[in-house]
């Protein structure tokens, strides 16, 4: 007999077959709740430490959140979700997400672009740098040994949905300490990539 139809948002273990939405219109559930991240939480990764002091008066505003379902860590899962980069700048550095690489190296992600307009910018540590371009319908493949950021460059929330080896694992500590090579930054109103003068 078929099993019953459910539209059941529930994780079982093992896992079962099950559904999660996310709004094509702001990227987010309404049956899982999102982690946010705020501008304190992210000192010292943009160029201009004084900008963020100014923007931080009185205020700490949320840059982006982003949906971790749970999945269990193992080979043999996909995590997934969706990702939203508000807009914004500081000084002249878009908004951006901290940016990682995995900590099992060689896995790789895909993000899918519903919304908005942006960048992936990513390095891997031989120092070869790449960006890709996001708008809606464009799918960017981040090989493994790559750290990837999502910055956006547009004025409206950047959406993204992404999957990838639930246990590749987050490694922020290479990229706080060193920073990325490269920044992005709005100049006469044109985007472009700069080297980061904070790069070690
Ligand atoms: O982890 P961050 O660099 O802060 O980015 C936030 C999130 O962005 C994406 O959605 C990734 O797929 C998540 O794995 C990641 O945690
Ligand atoms: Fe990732």
């Amino acid at each position: 007999m078929a099993a019953a139809y459910s539209g059941a948002d529930i994780m079982t273990n093992p896992l079962s077959p099950f559904t999660v939405y996310f709004s094509l219109n702001n990227g987010l559930s309404n049956t899982r709740p999102s982690l946010k991240r705020y501008l304190s939480q992210m000192k010292g990764m943009y160029a201009d430490d004084e900008a963020l002091d100014q923007l931080m008066q009185g205020s700490d505003p949320l840059v982006y959140e982003f949906h971790e379902l749970g999945i269990p860590e193992s080979d043999g899962n996909l995590a997934f979700g969706t990702s939203i980069v508000y807009p914004g700048k500081v000084g002249n550095e878009f908004y951006m997400t901290k940016g990682h690489f995995h900590t099992i190296l060689d896995t790789a992600e895909v993000y899918y672009c519903i919304g908005g307009k942006g960048l992936m910018l990513m390095e891997n540590p031989e120092g070869q740098c790449d960006v890709q371009e996001f708008t809606p319908g464009k799918a960017v493949y981040v090989p493994g040994r790559y750290a990837h950021r999502s910055i956006n460059t547009g004025d409206e929330p950047l959406i993204t949905f992404y999957v990838f080896r639930a246990d590749a694992g987050h490694d922020y500590g290479t990229i706080e300490t060193k920073g990325y090579r490269n920044i992005v930054v709005e100049q006469n109103k044109e985007v472009v990539l700069l080297d980061n003068p904070k790069w070690k």
